[in-house]
């Protein structure tokens, strides 16, 4: 069974809510899928960092705050230069995931961001693969997957006067499944073909 990580940091509760729905379509496929916070992860001598190294993939998600990933993901980036140290984490699967108030918000910048950190590490990203669910005038916007029309990771809107308790939306909770199931897909074939 593959083995998969999600390292994910959110500070009111909204982008937990999406690695939550990221591990439920990736489980759904039979993947092993845990969840880690990246408090958890501040340190390079403390924490699970031997189960981050047994794991096929690592999925990386952040809130974007002020245009790039949530000050404790960054903290968890830095801290992952022990395992840079050792190539621990080299041609493993990597994918990343951000939530964010506006629709953009440059939530790019924080996908980029984690691809950056998944190729200092050697690892093999792979990006959402889905097209843009409202990029036309027959589009309904709502209930739209991938509506924000981010490429190379998943992106998530939480409208800002919304508790975690009521976004993001359904669609784009559904979208996150489709992430996650996509994510543990190409895990299992990566895995299967170095075998
Ligand atoms: C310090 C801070 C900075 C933020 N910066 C952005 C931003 O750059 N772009 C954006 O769209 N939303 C921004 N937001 C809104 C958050 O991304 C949004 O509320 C998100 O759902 C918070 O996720 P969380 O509950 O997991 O922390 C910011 C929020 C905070 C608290």
């Amino acid at each position: 069974m593959t083995k998969i990580a999600i390292v994910y940091h959110s500070g009111y509760g909204h982008t937990a809510k999406v690695a939550d729905h990221v591990l439920k379509g990736a489980a759904d496929t039979g993947a092993d899928v845990s969840l880690y916070k990246a408090e958890d992860l501040a340190s390079p001598d403390e924490g699970p960092w031997d189960e981050l190294a047994a794991a096929d993939a690592i999925i990386f998600g952040a809130p974007t705050y002020m245009g790039s990933a949530s000050a404790p993901m960054k903290q968890f980036i830095d801290a992952t230069s022990k395992a840079w140290f050792t190539d621990a984490w080299k041609d493993k699967i990597a994918a990343g995931f951000t939530n964010s108030g506006s629709l953009s918000g440059d939530k790019s910048s924080t996908l980029s961001q984690f691809a950056t950190l998944a190729g200092q590490h050697g690892m093999v990203w792979v990006n959402f693969g889905m097209k843009s669910g409202f990029n036309a005038s027959n589009h309904d916007f709502d209930g739209a997957l991938n509506r924000a029309g981010h490429f190379h990771g998943l992106a998530t809107q939480s409208l800002t006067d919304l508790s975690a308790e009521d976004g993001p939306d359904a669609a784009d909770l559904k979208t996150a499944e489709l992430f996650g199931e996509r994510v543990a897909e190409a895990t299992k074939r990566w895995v299967r073909g170095k075998s």
